[in-house]
């Protein structure tokens, strides 16, 4: 059967998502809680436009913006039906069986009308697509495709073995080795694996090996780009990579030499959007593009996941068609926040036209989390007794905590304070560096931002911890937004401030005034900061790119429709040492079973 179709709900009648003055299927589909005003808005504007009044088309453009707003690129028409009609909630109707439009004919009849003729919208594949994302998909598969076919670049292929084995000595590093010297081999790599797999220390061996071909066949120092979507991201890579290179020598470990570290002194990483060059206004164009590319010889992109098929196909045009691309990730992991399923797609799509395209790392080198990492592959492998089994076993690394285990709540709640008051106490001190590290110790991930198991409540709940604890009245709830100690998360770019979607800081009272200091080294006075969220708790979605000690997953309850998989997967793999799964049995099941599926065409186009 069709899984539910997700719907929002309200009482209020005047919730923005209402769309007053919608007639028809329009109307009915809108006062269901399937569409919002605003899917209903673009539908019956740009049919109004070109005179469409075909209410299944209109419902069809309806739904193909609906799509993009929950992350797939276009919309499968044929999908729908028989799950339309089951689900909770609707924003007023109840559970009335809604009137989808006979999947036969449907997408033939948008196909045939001016809304296709005009390139409002396009059908193919099987698919409806809003045109824009029909290009967007259009470009990314030519790119791909062209660099595939492009000559691979010269290398000198003796000293390239030879370095090879230097940077990726013996069995140990046997797998990161062939994954190395095939991309060093290739103009585009997608380069796969969980965390912990090596692909940090793949990219620094690598670099290493292309610094010294450059040097050693054109007498010149390569030109590098590090980056990734997030600033956080960025930085680690940036810390990880260095980390690499400054190792001490050990017998058996990589050995970067002094002509390495020359070459690859100075490497920095930068988030994508910096990259490609900002420009104040647009989020979709950049000064980087196809009339003024990228000058690096090599590209690197690190959480590819996170990279939407906008920001894609944006890259693609911007690196030169000569430049080694290499796009890192973990493709088990939640997709971008906008529309796309980028990495996933290509891993599919390319897999089968050119295996060697994707160079696949799948040893794990962390052995402190072996528990972390056996539940992670249950879930990957959509293993949910296995995952029970390894979150039930008793290792102190994993735990699962039932939603109505008083003791365990309680547990739950002393590390939150005393996390909380570690955070605080080292802010009161004036650390900034101290309370910036306590605040990475530990991660509250929920999947929701409302609701008893959401971000806000859970926010509110620990700051009333912490204030009972601390004698203070902390938190927006009593009107003390900010106070030394809070966590704070970023979530907007700020190009002229330099900050990030997705930095963490911390707040300390200097001179009696408030100051967030951020990871990356800046401080702000608070009034400053604009898009900033309390970080007591974050979504997952928002935690992708980072990394903590200890994480605590609130799981919602089994009927959530962002119970999925990926979202599971992508929460525990944020932990270092421990984590914690507070669900039932029934919410663990539900969310290994559940796939997070987006609507694309890229893996399709891809193996064409
Ligand atoms: N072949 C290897 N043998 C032993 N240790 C290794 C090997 N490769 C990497 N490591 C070590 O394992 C740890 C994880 O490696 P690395 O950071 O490269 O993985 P990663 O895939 O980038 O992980 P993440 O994405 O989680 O940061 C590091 O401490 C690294 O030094």
């Amino acid at each position: 059967m069709t899984p539910a179709i997700e719907r929002w709900t309200s009482d209020d009648p005047h919730d923005a998502r209402r769309a007053l003055g919608a007639t028809g299927l329009l109307r009915t589909f809108n006062e269901a809680g399937v569409l919002t005003a605003a899917d209903v808005h673009v539908a019956r504007r740009t049919a109004d436009v070109v005179g469409e009044d075909d209410e299944t088309v209109r419902l069809a453009v309806a739904l193909a913006v609906r799509a993009v707003r929950q992350g797939s690129v276009c919309v499968d028409l044929g999908g729908f039906g028989d799950g339309g009609s089951v689900g909770a909630g609707g924003a007023g109707t109840g559970d009335v069986p809604l009137p989808w439009p006979a999947a036969d004919g449907w997408l033939d009849r948008v196909a045939a009308s001016p809304l296709a003729e005009r390139s409002v919208v396009r059908a193919d594949l099987g698919l409806l697509y809003l045109d824009r994302y029909w290009r967007e998909e259009q470009q990314v598969r030519d790119d791909v495709v062209a660099r595939l076919a492009a000559p691979a670049p010269a290398v000198d292929d003796a000293l390239l073995e030879d370095s090879a084995a230097r940077l990726f000595p013996g069995d140990a590093y046997a797998e990161q080795r062939v994954a190395a010297l095939s991309t060093a081999r290739r103009l585009t790599t997608v380069l796969t694996g969980g965390p912990g797999r090596g692909k940090t220390t793949t990219v620094a061996g690598l670099l290493a090996l292309l610094a010294e071909q450059a040097e050693h066949t054109g007498g010149r120092r390569l030109r590098i780009a590090l980056a990734a979507p997030t600033g956080k991201a960025a930085a680690r890579l940036q810390e990880a990579v260095a980390g690499s290179l400054g190792a001490r020598p050990e017998t058996g470990r990589p050995e970067f030499t002094a002509d390495d570290r020359r070459r690859l002194a100075g490497l920095q990483a930068s988030t994508l959007h910096r990259l490609l060059g900002w420009r104040p206004g647009s989020s979709t164009r950049f000064r980087h593009d196809r009339v003024g590319r990228l000058p690096h010889d090599v590209v690197v992109v690190d959480e590819t996941s996170m990279v939407s098929l906008t920001l894609m196909a944006r890259l693609l045009e911007a690196v030169r068609p000569d430049a080694r691309l290499v796009l890192v990730g973990d493709p088990d992991q939640l997709a971008s926040v906008e529309a796309g399923a980028v990495l996933a797609d290509l891993v599919s799509g390319l897999g089968e036209r050119d295996a060697d395209v994707v160079a696949a790392l799948v040893t794990d080198h962390r052995s402190e989390s072996a528990a972390i990492t056996r539940l992670a592959a249950a879930i990957q492998h959509g293993d949910p007794e296995a995952a029970l089994a390894v979150l039930m076993a008793g290792d102190g690394a994993v735990e699962l905590v039932h939603p109505d285990d008083e003791a365990g709540l309680t547990g739950l709640q002393d590390e939150l304070t005393r996390h909380a008051l570690d955070v605080r106490g080292l802010a009161l001190a004036g650390d900034a560096a101290g309370a910036l590290a306590a605040v990475e110790r530990h991660r509250l991930l929920c999947a929701h931002r409302e609701g008893p198991w959401g971000v806000a409540h859970w926010n509110r709940q620990v700051e009333r911890w912490l204030g009972e604890a601390s004698g203070a009245y902390l938190g927006a709830a009593v009107g003390a937004e900010w106070y030394p100690g809070r966590p704070v998360l970023i979530t907007a770019n700020d190009y002229g401030l330099g900050l990030f979607n997705g930095d963490t800081g911390v707040v300390l009272a200097e001179d009696e005034k408030l100051r967030a200091h951020l990871s990356g080294g800046a401080s702000f006075a608070v009034s400053r900061l604009g898009d900033v969220e309390t970080l007591h708790a974050m979504t997952v979605h928002k935690s992708q790119g980072s990394q903590a000690e200890t994480v605590t997953v609130l799981l919602p309850d089994e009927t959530s429709p962002l119970l999925t998989r990926e979202l599971f997967y992508t929460a525990v793999t944020r932990a270092r040492r421990r984590v914690r799964v507070v669900g039932t049995p029934d919410a663990v099941r539900a969310a290994v079973g559940r796939r997070a599926r987006r609507a694309t065409g890229l893996a399709e186009r891809l193996r064409g």
